[in-house]
């Protein structure tokens, strides 16, 4: 094939900022292969590049294929075409630049895309330069790249177009206008020609791929794309690889990485390759300066010590200074000045390129920026488009943002003035006192809240985190007053905690959080820790900013969980469900690699949960989990990387069909669980049977089995312990009994007969508790019941104790303080219908649980006559009721809370039901 390459050299080199001063990087050399999936729609979403990192996962249930470089253009089969139009679309800064000089490159180097014969890179930038201008799809490739000239037929063929930065078009790309052109030759404005291009009307045989922010894509009809990829940025292993290129000693690069890892937010941030080049130069700088103070460890820390790098770096190369000058020289700051009055007004107008235009309004001339984006390489830079114009940006999205918040930030502190405000609002008012820091902050904020786009999140986010000490510490001698103290950040955490409570959005949320957090804020996370460690509130009583806050305390703890206990969470699978979002929505690498897995959003967040916390033990005892939840952990536990070595899934309804599904885990040789607990979740044979086989198929690892309060049967127990003789079984303890449990706490409940309604009889040695019609002649206390058939036994419970009662007709089943109420309302006096006490209301249409006057119905049949058993383990907030059948225990509701008191068994009546009864089982 004859092949062409414009400037092969152009796409050997990669442009990270250093193209000016030092040398070029050789592509091959730093390129780390990204995370790209395939698939999605035309699709658009309107929020904020950034915010868009962190809300991967807007789509949910739409499973997702990744697409490796190589394929993007691939012909799946012979005389197949490949897809003419693809679009990319990624944050910014994730690297889709570099990936269509990837691809370039090896096409130019002979490794891959060898169906294709001319390759044409296009920029955005380059071709809105040429808006006034009139071309032929001909002459404009002959006036781009000259070596063509001597073609004047492309239909022939196999080429493809890329256009790299949608989002950079300033050309009215209008596909409304009918004006059809298929004549390669024939002259039209760029933005036409680009038009027919990507509608296919023009040279059709052509290949084009279009990159772009995800905000902008919408500029395309969806019906002229073919194939819409995304780039995720970088997976965990990929973020290491980057590193570990990046520097070549190994130990350097190690230790760059630990560091990395042990910041989460550093960790999550370097998904995007732009932010891991950012850290790159930080932490080499900050450990190689072998300074001991603190790694940076929020957003505004990272960019306040790359901006300091940066100084530095301009100081050693330009002003021949040595590291310990102080960096910050007159022309410095003025630099720094001007970039930063630059970012904040083009910010405000949604504009990321400069033209000598913008600079002038701006107060920078154009020979300045020159000399600015020539010292400042990383940070400021010059783009010469082929075309004479000159245009510049920075070097990232987020350095825009970050010095735009200085702008703001030290126009504040010099000259009180609030850039934030709107003007005309406080026109004419007379200001006597110093503007408070707060005021600025708060109206940033409300700015910031309104914005549709969130163009602005970023950017509060290192606006407030300027106002820290530590920071401004960090700035000395750019900032020469400092304008913040205590009192001005607790204000303005005051106003966004009562923002938070105003029912936003879950991405303004978060990002007010985030905000939370570059304040270095953490007592709405302690409100939240406590508030659920206190265990005794119900989920329905936590705000939505509670529930945000829930994700992020997840996040940002900093340590890996090793145990994940999801009671200190809560003990329900409602809760679960809702975690998931906020969860999600924070851990957005996690997610990412995670995708390919989740069917609904019990797997999104297993895998969150097991990926991103990789705990080693997982309890979910007693969560009200059900079949289908095994579907979630399954997956959690056949694959490769997980770490968990024990799993207690015990009094959970799983089931036989749950097991089934969760064998497929077991039995997969990926599955290195040690211990699991199967107690009490309703298994028969059958059951047993799908772990046989599981156990068969996977049998080195598995060392413990607790099936305990279970119906294994005779058979089951049989396949199971055939199993455990096998030579290759490591199962050394398998437990299926359930008599050790009602031995060791079974307890003698005695009635108090003070406590007992007029409406009740005792018979059977007091064992036995009849409703009747005809009031008994006891004699009148204040510990009775005198408004509800009810009654309590004597001795406060305190330990672990377990009975069992048979119950017939319609009765309650109930644990209670002492001092629930004997007269009045049922709301105070009644099992169940208060915070003092507990119930489980038998009758022949089933069973149902009662706590606050809530109640859970439990699937599990039930007769007319039946047995209970209660265990209740006081100091661990563990109540639990089991059915018992054929002297085996059905687990059928446990409440985990907190006891404050001691503890008294109950039983109560409706008072419909005459002829209902409790006996009271003996003590073994
Ligand atoms: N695959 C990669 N391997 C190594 N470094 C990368 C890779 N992709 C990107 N980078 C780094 O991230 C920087 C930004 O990447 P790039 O310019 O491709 O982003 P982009 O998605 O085009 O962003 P924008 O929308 O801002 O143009 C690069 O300059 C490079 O330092």
């Amino acid at each position: 094939a004859f092949q062409f390459l414009s400037d092969f050299f152009q796409f050997q080199c990669v442009f990270e900022g250093i193209a000016k001063a030092g040398n070029p990087t050789l592509l091959n050399q730093i390129y780390t292969e990204l995370y790209i999936t395939k698939g999605g729609t035309g699709e658009v979403n309107d929020e904020h590049e950034i915010r868009v990192i962190e809300e991967t996962s807007r789509k949910p249930n739409r499973p997702e294929t990744t697409i490796r470089q190589e394929d993007i253009f691939k012909v799946s089969s012979a005389g197949d075409q490949p897809i003419r139009t693809v679009m990319t679309k990624g944050v910014a800064g994730i690297g889709k630049t570099v990936l269509t000089q990837k691809f370039t490159l090896d096409w130019a180097e002979g490794i891959a895309h060898q169906n294709i014969q001319f390759i044409f890179p296009f920029t955005f930038r380059e071709l809105n330069v040429l808006k006034k201008k009139k071309f032929s799809l001909v002459e404009l490739l002959h006036h781009f790249f000259t070596e063509t000239k001597e073609i004047s037929s492309f239909e022939d063929f196999q080429v493809l177009f890329i256009f790299d930065g949608l989002d950079e078009s300033r050309l009215p790309l209008d596909f409304q206008n009918k004006k059809i052109l298929t004549d390669v030759t024939e002259s039209t404005s760029v933005d036409v020609l680009l038009t027919n291009l990507i509608r296919g009307e023009l040279l059709p045989s052509a290949l084009l791929w279009i990159t772009t922010r995800p905000a902008a894509a919408k500029q395309i009809p969806p019906e002229c794309v073919g194939m819409v990829t995304e780039v995720r940025g970088f997976t965990d292993l990929q973020k290491e690889e980057y590193f570990r290129k990046r520097f070549k000693d190994e130990e350097q690069a190690s230790s760059i990485i630990s560091h990395m890892k042990a910041s989460r937010t550093i960790h999550i941030m370097c998904h995007i390759p732009v932010f891991c080049w950012i850290t790159a130069t930080v932490l080499e700088d900050v450990l190689m300066s072998k300074e001991t103070g603190e790694l940076p460890n929020t957003l505004t820390e990272m960019y306040i010590h790359f901006l300091v790098v940066q100084t530095k770096v301009k100081k050693i190369k330009y002003d021949g200074g040595d590291v310990t000058d102080l960096h910050w020289s007159k022309d410095t700051r003025k630099m720094i000045e001007s970039l930063g009055k630059l970012a904040f007004d083009q910010l405000q107008k949604g504009n990321l390129i400069f033209y000598e235009s913008d600079l002038t309004e701006c107060g920078i001339n154009i020979r300045a920026a020159s000399v600015y984006s020539g010292v400042f390489t990383q940070i400021f830079r010059e783009e010469r488009g082929l075309y004479q114009d000159t245009v510049f940006c920075f070097i990232h999205l987020s350095v825009q943002e970050f010095l735009a918040a200085l702008h703001v930030h030290w126009t504040f502190i010099n000259s009180g003035v609030n850039l934030m405000q709107e003007k005309q609002r406080y026109k004419g008012s007379f200001v006597s006192k110093k503007p408070k820091l707060s005021s600025l902050h708060q109206s940033a904020i409300d700015q910031a809240l309104q914005s549709p786009n969130g163009h602005l999140d970023l950017f509060l986010r290192f606006l407030l985190g300027l106002s820290l000490q530590t920071n401004q510490r960090l700035l000395q001698g750019l900032l020469t007053q400092t304008g913040s103290h205590l009192q001005t950040n607790q204000e303005t955490v005051q106003y966004i905690k009562e923002k938070i409570n105003e029912n936003l959005s879950e991405e303004k949320t978060i990002n007010l959080l985030h905000c939370l957090k570059e304040l270095k804020d953490d007592s709405l996370v302690e409100e939240i820790q406590q508030y659920l460690s206190s265990k005794t509130h119900s989920i329905d009583e936590l705000s939505p900013a509670q529930w945000s806050a829930l994700g992020f305390v997840l996040l940002s703890s900093g340590k890996d969980l090793d145990v994940f206990d999801m009671k200190k969470y809560s003990s329900s699978e409602k809760v679960l469900l809702r975690m998931l979002p906020l969860v999600k929505t924070n851990v957005v690498l996690v997610y990412l690699q995670l995708a390919k897995y989740w069917r609904n959003k019990h797997h999104s967040f297993m895998n969150c949960l097991v990926r991103y916390f990789s705990p080693c033990l997982l309890r979910l005892n007693s969560c009200n989990l059900l079949p289908r939840s095994c579907e979630a952990l399954s997956p959690v536990l056949s694959c490769q990387s997980s770490s968990l070595r024990e799993l207690d899934l015990s009094n959970n309804n799983l089931k036989n069909s749950g097991v089934e599904v969760l064998c497929d885990g077991l039995g997969s040789q990926n599955c290195k669980l040690e211990i699991l607990s199967l107690s009490g979740c309703i298994i028969s044979e059958e059951g047993c049977a799908f772990l046989a086989s599981a156990l068969s198929s996977n049998p080195s690892h598995l060392k413990e089995l607790d099936l305990s309060y279970n119906h294994p049967g005779d058979s089951g127990v049989k396949m199971l312990s055939d199993l455990q003789k096998e030579p290759q079984s490591r199962l050394e303890v398998l437990r299926y009994e359930d008599t050790c449990f009602r031995e060791e706490y079974s307890c003698q409940i005695t009635i108090d007969t003070n406590t007992i309604n007029r409406n009740l009889k005792l018979s059977e040695d007091n064992r036995k508790v009849s409703f009747v019609k005809e009031l008994q002649p006891y004699p009148d206390h204040p510990d009775r019941f005198d408004d509800m058939p009810q009654l309590l036994s004597k001795t406060g419970l305190t330990g672990r104790c377990f009975w069992e009662v048979w119950w017939k007709g319609r009765v309650n089943i109930s644990l209670s303080y002492r001092r629930i109420k004997r007269t009045g309302d049922i709301k105070d006096c009644g099992f169940g219908c208060n915070d003092q006490s507990w119930n489980l209301n038998c009758s022949e249409d089933g069973y149902t649980v009662w706590h606050k006057n809530k109640t859970i119905r439990i699937s599990s049949s039930s007769s007319i006559l039946d047995r209970v058993a209660v265990y209740v383990d006081c100091p661990a907030g563990i109540l639990s009721f089991y059915k018992v059948s054929s002297d085996s225990l059905i687990h059928l509701h446990t409440f985990n809370t907190t006891f404050t008191e001691p503890l008294h068994a109950g039983f109560g009546f409706l008072w419909s039901d005459p002829g209902s009864s409790v006996f009271l089982c003996s003590s073994h």
